[in-house]
């Protein structure tokens, strides 16, 4: 497996919690940090993978591992709103993901010998509509987190944008690089239902809103913490909305960040 790919044991092997920056075990230098969140839609996933393409960093998804998951409670029959259930499910399984090129999700499942390729099925409605459930848990929200922090620092990248809804503020809050993304409701469902066939803009518009509103209830991604600098891709193509977060790592005073372009 290369530096290319990470593989993320059970939550029992990750670092105990602490920066994200922190350097891993054996290298010599932390990757560099750029650090995504927003809501549902806004972008987060598709623009971070290509900025961090040009900026020739890896990208971590954090919204798959909670989406996968939500995968395996669900096939394992898990009760999704349990939080021990969901902590023995942590603990059993093993969660892999790439960090650069096309994303691959897998899982192995508890007891199971095999991976499951998961990379679309973490996509589909039927994970979409229960995530929120796994995510609700406060101590699989730190086991997770414990989890992206160990992937990061083993990730032997130069550096790593790290998208999800708590990077800037829980994950990591020192980043030197902190964007939230957003966009308004009705173009983020206009974006999706592009995406969707045989589902109106009007459900995806629901949808959205309903998954914001169970996830606002356990972190804030719709207002910047200070220091995190808002990118609102409302007006702004895609192109346009990568060169924005280009253009925000650009602008960051750190040495470690200028170093790395
Ligand atoms: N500025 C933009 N202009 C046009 N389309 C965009 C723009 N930004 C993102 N998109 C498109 O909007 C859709 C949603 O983007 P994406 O999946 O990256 O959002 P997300 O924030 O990661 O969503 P989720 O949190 O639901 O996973 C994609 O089809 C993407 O290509
Ligand atoms: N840092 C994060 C990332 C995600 N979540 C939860 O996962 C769901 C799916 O995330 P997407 O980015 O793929 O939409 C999301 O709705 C949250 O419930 C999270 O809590 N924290």
């Amino acid at each position: 497996m290369s530096g290319a790919e990470s593989t993320a044991p059970a939550a029992a092997s990750a670092p105990a919690a602490g920066s994200a920056a922190a350097p891993a075990a054996g290298s010599a230098t932390a990757p560099i940090l750029v650090a995504i969140d927003g809501p549902a839609g806004s972008g987060k996933s598709s623009v971070s993978r290509a900025a961090a393409t040009r900026l020739g960093f890896g990208i971590l998804d954090t919204g798959a591992a909670y989406r996968a998951l939500a995968w395996a409670a669900l096939e394992t029959g898990a009760d999704l709103d349990a939080e021990p259930a969901v902590l023995e499910l942590l603990g059993a399984w093993r969660f892999d993901i790439t960090l650069r090129g096309e994303q691959r999700v897998t899982v192995v499942l508890p007891g199971a010998s095999a991976p499951s390729d998961v990379t679309a099925a973490i996509r589909e409605h039927a994970v979409s509509g229960q995530v929120s459930r796994v995510s609700q848990h406060p101590a699989v929200r730190d086991r997770l987190n414990d989890m992206f922090r160990a992937i990061v620092a083993g990730s032997g990248l130069p550096g790593v944008v790290i998208e999800g809804r708590d990077i800037t503020t829980v994950v990591a809050p020192d980043a030197p690089v902190r964007i939230l993304m957003t966009a308004s409701p009705e173009v983020r469902a206009e974006r999706r239902a592009g995406e969707l066939s045989g589902v109106s803009r009007e459900q995806v518009l629901a949808d959205i809103i309903a998954r914001d509103a169970k996830d606002t209830l356990v972190v804030d991604f719709m207002n910047p913490a200070p220091g995190v600098t808002l990118v609102d891709t409302s007006d702004l193509d895609f192109e346009q909305s990568i060169q924005a977060v280009i253009d925000v790592v650009q602008a960051a005073p750190s040495a470690a960040v200028e170093e790395s372009m």
